[in-house]
């Protein structure tokens, strides 16, 4: 089975990138909303190469297209993303796949199109967009652990103080955005990061 790194931080552009891949990353995803087509090919090309400098696993949200186009090997599509793709483009690339659910229904759509790792969210409540769905909770980490063929990513609302909880629920890799973004000091949160998801890493 896929390995993914326990610490999974998203960015929204290769700025972000360029300012937290020093702290040691080896899984990110490449998170752009609202960017010109040229600035999307632009960032990613950007973005492919600093991680291949740094010795990390990008992850192209959403833009699975420009991700076959610029040479990528992972993206990460949500179900409406998911429902527009072309997964057999995706596949016929050699592009891995991480899928988004937030329902039993959810599941069983994104396990149809076997995917290398399947994302459960908000496990905790989010600042960053408005859902429809309520915190899953730490019950629901443990009930998809145990349904999953694939690493399970857990996302939404996590912090440091909850990682090892989330961990021992059975999420594989944390997902992270608001913490770290708005925190005063982003590069110095992510340091903590990578050091309370460590004892994750060897295992
Ligand atoms: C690891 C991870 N999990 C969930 C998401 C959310 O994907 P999606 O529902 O498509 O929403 P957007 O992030 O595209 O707004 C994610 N990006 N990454
Ligand atoms: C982008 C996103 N997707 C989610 C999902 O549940 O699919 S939760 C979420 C927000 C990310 O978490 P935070 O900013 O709280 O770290
Ligand atoms: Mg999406």
């Amino acid at each position: 089975m896929l390995q993914l790194d326990p610490f999974y931080p998203i960015v929204p552009d290769t700025a972000w990138l360029k300012r937290l891949l020093p702290a040691g990353l080896k899984l990110v995803q490449l998170r752009i909303k609202d960017a010109p087509a040229d600035t999307v090919r632009t960032e990613i090309g950007e973005a492919l190469r600093l991680c291949a400098d740094a010795g990390c696993q990008l992850v192209v949200n959403d833009y699975w297209q420009e991700a076959i186009e610029a040479g990528a090997d992972f993206v990460h599509l949500g179900q409406e993303d998911l429902a527009d793709a072309d997964v057999n483009a995706i596949r016929d690339a050699g592009i891995k796949l991480g899928i988004s659910t937030h329902s039993d229904e959810e599941l069983a759509t994104a396990l149809a199109a076997e995917p290398d790792y399947v994302a459960l969210g908000p496990v905790y409540p989010t600042l960053l967009k408005k859902m429809p769905w309520a915190p899953q909770g730490l019950d629901r980490v443990a009930a998809w652990k145990a349904q999953v063929p694939c690493p399970l990513v857990a996302i939404g609302g996590l912090t440091p103080d909850r990682a090892p909880a989330v961990f021992e629920a059975g999420a594989d890799s944390l997902a992270v955005i608001t913490d770290i973004v708005t925190h005063e000091a982003p590069e110095k949160r992510t340091e903590t990061w990578v050091a309370v998801t460590e004892p994750w890493r060897r295992r």
